[in-house]
């Protein structure tokens, strides 16, 4: 059998694909050289047949004449050290035939055939005279991966339905050709998602069980081909089968995870090739994809009644105290925080906006509070103990701060600019243009935060949050969308705190002095 591996100088192996094209992407060659590409290899491609097809069907095949297919083929074996080839749709007696003589001629040392006879989709790919030609080009494989229903038509059978069925079919098939098959659990039902590779001496000790698990995605459009190509590229950068299996295998994984992170077509859309070596967020703004996430949250926000007393001016002014006297507090804190942000700072640039922002805090959005809380409750600035919300959403933003991440900490800090901003906005337009203070109870914290300044500010952190997620390594940033999500549901608390907490509503029993001191 032929495994020796042939590596190019480079240490790069060249893979050739041999398959029909697909051009919405998912499948065929063009799956194939992106799967190649992803496990290391150089991919070529020779085109056995063209098919016209998207996520949801085939609507037609185009076969080039096998004279055509073999001068592909010896173009690139004539010039090219071949490390491995995968060889997927045939389509046709012909081609299979064509391929079959073309491997004895040129004799490349590792075989990978995924022998296709039906897309996911149900199209058939293969004419049903060619399956014996297929089996032929089964014999010269180092290793065979049909999935479930081509298992069961190479050896004539009916599909099995349990895994040990498949298995049972696997070992006739890999002692028939006298090569290795790896059977594919991916049609059968089931929690799990196992493989199993399988040597043609047979036996149960002939099988290598690769337990998977079985990824929830509609998105498995091109599966069996970016396997296969994977296995090929992996075998010939590590020569050992149950290896490159399971290299193979658990890349796949991660591309199905990250499927559904593409927007590709309507029907069975295909896995993400590349979902370790780009991360699919680099392209989209942080800003733009923490938003959409937040939407349920904010619109939570928009809906509450405090916003609704806001806008109407209705909204107790005892509630509106216990608002101001936390929101207080909440400053202090958050100006703390903000000049963290300005110690972390890559920038003078950036480290002038948060110390500007920081002085701001106890400046201009703190004198609100400290007017209306002396003119209208009789209180001080600062004064008063922190209730649960605030108490939360300050450890949250400490707790950022204190983990060292500049990238995190602007996410933490952010929903505080963006939502006051959006709250401003949403009530100035509620309540109309030009409220002459003294008109509307709340006039003054409504031009505040609707004021253009503001949003300025606002922008101007939304656009340091995504650069700082530009250069953020991965864990970061999914820290920065969890710190961000966490701010924005204690921004929804905090204007339902007066409600829920305030008035004498905000200490639990458990929490009176006596019971703390004992
Ligand atoms: N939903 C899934 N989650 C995890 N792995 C899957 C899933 N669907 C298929 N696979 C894996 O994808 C590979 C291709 O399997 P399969 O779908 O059976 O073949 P084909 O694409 O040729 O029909 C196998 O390794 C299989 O285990
Ligand atoms: C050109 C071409 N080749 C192969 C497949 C099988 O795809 P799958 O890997 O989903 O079985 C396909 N749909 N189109």
């Amino acid at each position: 059998m032929r495994t020796a591996v042939t590596t190019p100088t480079s240490g790069i192996p060249n893979i050739l694909s041999i398959a029909g094209s697909d051009p919405s992407g998912g499948a065929g060659i063009q799956a194939d050289i992106k799967s190649i590409s992803a496990n290391g290899g150089y991919a070529m491609a020779v085109v056995t047949a063209l098919t016209a097809q998207n996520t949801r069907g085939v609507t037609g095949v185009h076969t080039p004449p096998a004279e055509f297919l073999l001068q592909q083929l010896d173009a690139v074996a004539e010039d090219v050290s071949i490390s491995a080839v995968k060889i997927g749709m045939l389509g046709s007696a012909d081609m299979a035939r064509c391929v079959a003589r073309w491997l004895d001629d040129v004799r490349p040392p590792v075989v990978v055939l995924d022998p296709v006879m039906v897309a996911t989709s149900g199209a058939r790919l293969l004419d049903d005279d060619a399956v014996r030609a297929v089996i032929d080009v089964a014999r010269r494989a180092s290793l065979v991966t049909p999935n479930i229903a081509e298992l069961a038509v190479l050896i004539g059978a009916e599909p099995a339905t349990s895994w040990a069925e498949a298995l049972a079919q696997g070992s006739a098939l890999a002692a028939q050709l006298g090569t290795r098959v790896l059977v594919k659990g991916g049609h059968l039902p089931g929690e799990r998602c196992p493989d199993a590779l399988i040597s043609p001496q047979g036996g149960p000790e002939g099988a290598l069980i690769l337990d998977g698990r079985r990824v929830a995605t509609v998105n498995t459009h091109g599966t069996g081909c970016s396997l296969s190509s994977a296995i090929a590229s992996r075998y010939a950068a590590t020569a050992d089968w149950p290896t490159a299996v399971r290299e193979a295998k658990s890349w796949l994984e991660g591309a199905l995870e990250a499927a559904d992170l593409l927007d590709v077509g309507a029907g069975r859309g295909p896995v993400h090739h590349f979902h370790s070596a780009v991360d699919p967020r680099m392209h989209q703004r942080f800003t733009d994809f923490a938003w959409r996430d937040t939407t349920a949250v904010r619109n939570e926000i928009l809906a509450l009644p405090f916003v609704a007393g806001l806008t109407e001016g209705t909204l107790p002014a005892d509630d509106f105290a216990y608002y101001l006297q936390q929101d207080a507090l909440y400053l202090r804190e958050y100006s703390g925080v903000l000049a963290r942000a300005a110690a972390l700072a890559p920038s003078e640039d950036e480290q002038l906006f948060w110390l500007s922002a920081a002085t701001s805090c106890l400046q201009t959005e703190a004198e609100l509070h400290r007017t209306w809380l002396a003119r209208e409750a009789g209180k001080r600035f600062g004064e008063g103990e922190a209730g649960p919300v605030t108490r939360a959403y300050c450890d949250h933003l400490a707790a950022a701060a204190g983990r060292g991440s500049y990238a995190e900490l602007v996410a933490a800090a952010l929903p505080c600019f963006w939502l006051y901003a959006t709250v401003g906005d949403y009530v100035q337009e509620q309540v109309g243009d030009g409220v002459p203070s003294g008109s509307h109870p709340y006039a003054d914290w409504i031009a505040t935060y609707a004021d253009p300044g503001f949003a300025a500010a606002t922008a101007r952190a939304q656009q340091i949050a995504d650069d700082a997620h530009r250069r953020a390594s991965s864990a970061e940033r999914n820290a920065m969308l969890t710190a961000f999500r966490w701010s924005t549901t204690y921004e929804r608390d905090f204007f339902d705190a007066p409600r829920v907490h305030g008035a004498g509503r905000h200490r639990p029993a458990d929490l009176q002095e006596d019971a703390v001191l004992a």
